[in-house]
């Protein structure tokens, strides 16, 4: 197996009496598009700064393309870009100036070429030259990607880049940043809007009190766990209570829960012979959001 883009061993972090990670192992395999989920305060940001350098973990070892993030700074930096959850900026660059800074930091000169091309892709050309205070959240945010990729690093990690994004924008980023993975580059994501997480990422880790409680391939979690639903408003609602359905407590909805289509048929047939009387009915396929909920439920 080749080199894995990221390996984290055993690594925790306290803050006080706060176990903020409680022994993470993760490897996440090159060119891979990869989400980190869970609850507020679950670990996530803690987990991406130590990736980072930026927090040093009481115990473990964590890697970004073979190279220690502790011992080997340097190269693991340099291997990896991080688009950071805050804005925090110096009102007083411009865009332009504030990308050739951040590739100096990286030793890189003459880098105009690719600023040129970053900002292009992510809608910024326009602003190159603007000041940073005179931008909207929304730019400000795509600026923390574009600084994130001028040294080209092979893994990028986004920390919730979408919050704070209107819908047009934020499907230009992921577009942006699917374009970055077909490219080869390895994907770590962190977001709090599932759906998001569903279409775009091919394994998922979820993290709660800083334990990883369920980790697998985004098919096999929704498998896994969630199930498909039919709802169904009924002239007697008792007949499909009595054939195990479960009242949801919203205008009058009864829900059944099963493994695949092929159910739904004998079931409408119980129901009509109930004579529970069809009003209106919905199916519902499985989703991320059931299935983070159940997961953190049972963990
Ligand atoms: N510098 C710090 N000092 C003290 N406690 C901290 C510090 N940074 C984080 N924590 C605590 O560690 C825990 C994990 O925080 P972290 O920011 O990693 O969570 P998160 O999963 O990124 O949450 P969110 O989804 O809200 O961004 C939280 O309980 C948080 O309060």
């Amino acid at each position: 197996m080749s080199m894995p883009a990221i390996r984290i061993c055993g690594v925790t972090k306290r803050y006080g009496v706060l176990q903020a990670l409680g022994g993470v192992d993760l490897e996440i395999g090159q060119g891979e598009f990869f989400g980190l989920l869970g609850p507020n305060g679950a670990g996530k940001t803690t987990l991406i700064s130590s990736l980072a350098g930026i927090v040093r973990p009481d115990g473990g070892t964590l890697e970004v393309m073979g190279h220690d993030v502790v011992g080997d700074y340097r190269n693991a930096r340099r291997n990896l870009g991080v688009v950071p959850q805050e804005l925090v900026f110096d009102p007083f660059f411009s865009v332009r100036e504030l990308l050739r800074i951040q590739s100096g930091y990286f030793g890189i000169r003459n880098n105009d070429d690719w600023i040129d091309e970053i900002l292009a892709s992510l809608d910024l050309a326009g602003k190159a030259e603007a000041n940073m205070r005179a931008l909207s959240g929304g730019m400000k945010r795509r600026v923390l990607v574009a600084q994130a990729l001028v040294h080209r690093p092979p893994v990028i990690v986004l920390d919730e880049p979408t919050a704070g994004v209107d819908v047009e924008l934020r499907q230009g980023l992921w577009q942006f940043i699917r374009k970055l993975n077909r490219d080869g580059h390895t994907i770590v994501l962190t977001t709090h809007y599932l759906e998001e997480a569903e279409t775009l990422c091919g394994r998922i880790a979820m993290l709660k009190g800083g334990r990883i409680v369920a980790l697998d391939t985004t098919g096999n979690l929704l498998r896994r766990f969630a199930t498909h639903s039919l709802q169904v408003r009924l002239q007697r609602p008792a007949a499909g209570i009595a054939l195990g359905g479960t009242a949801t407590g919203e205008g009058g909805w009864i829900e059944f829960a099963f493994d695949s289509y092929g159910d739904v048929e004998p079931l409408l047939v119980h129901l009509r012979e109930a004579g529970a009387g069809l009003i209106e009915m919905q199916l519902g396929a499985p989703d991320l959001e059931r299935v983070f909920v159940e997961v953190m439920h049972r963990a």
